[in-house]
């Protein structure tokens, strides 16, 4: 098993979550409240720019030029790629970039980026990674499923572009970087540093799971 297979393995449960949750079978038939998308879209603008820092702590942390070029070019990934998504419907739905950038922060939002970037500076560059993963592959395995359940999908005139993007070969290319990357830095963990990493991985993952609550509440 590679170390990504063990951190997958140790999440199963939770991930089977995500694909019953009702927002996501919301955008998956297209039936979700376009309120509850603006609310979404919104705050997820916002975790993306703290994501983007726990991959700056990343370049830091690496020990070689490699590891850091990997991490950097995530960064201009993020800003200038998956945040073209989020631009287009922040379009479509009249959301400017100052109403974006002065929504208050929710606390669930808040509190996955803090503990993702505390575990980010406490570790090394593999638990940097371990924080990430979770937050790429989850999204690229929620698009792919709801393609599975509804193969008209990523077609729907509002959802349809949100579920092509996270199941993009564009985004399947960079998670396996990204993967890579992962079996790299931890090939000869002990297994109390593998230990570690699940409990990195597995925090993220349920920060993941409330995130989606949070925006089906639309919590304040
Ligand atoms: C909360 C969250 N998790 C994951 C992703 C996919 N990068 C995202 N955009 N937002």
């Amino acid at each position: 098993m590679t170390v990504t297979e063990k951190l997958l393995d140790s999440v199963q449960e939770i991930w089977a979550g995500y694909h019953t949750h009702p927002f996501v079978m919301g955008i998956g038939d297209g039936s979700l409240d376009q309120e509850k998308f603006r609310y979404y879209m919104i705050q997820d603008y916002l975790y993306l720019i703290d994501y983007t820092r726990v991959f700056a702590v990343g370049v830091a942390k690496a020990k070689d030029l490699s590891v850091m070029k990997l991490f950097a070019a995530s960064t201009h990934t993020i800003l200038d790629g998956e945040m073209d998504i989020h631009r287009a419907y922040m379009k479509r739905l009249g959301i400017s970039r100052e109403e974006a950038e002065n929504t208050p922060v929710s606390l669930d939002n808040r509190s996955y980026t803090s503990y993702m970037l505390r575990a980010a500076y406490e570790g090394g560059e593999a638990e940097v990674m371990a924080a990430i993963l979770s937050c790429a592959l989850s999204y690229e395995a929620i698009a792919k499923e709801i393609l599975k359940k509804n193969p008209q999908a990523d077609k729907h005139p509002f959802y349809g572009e949100w579920v092509s993007g996270y199941a993009s070969e564009e985004y399947h290319k960079e998670n396996e970087r990204l993967t890579g990357l992962m079996n790299r830095l931890a090939a000869d963990y002990t297994p109390a540093q593998m230990d570690r990493l699940i409990d990195i991985f597995t925090a993220c993952s349920r920060y993941e799971m409330s995130f989606w609550d949070m925006a089906w509440e639309m919590r304040r």
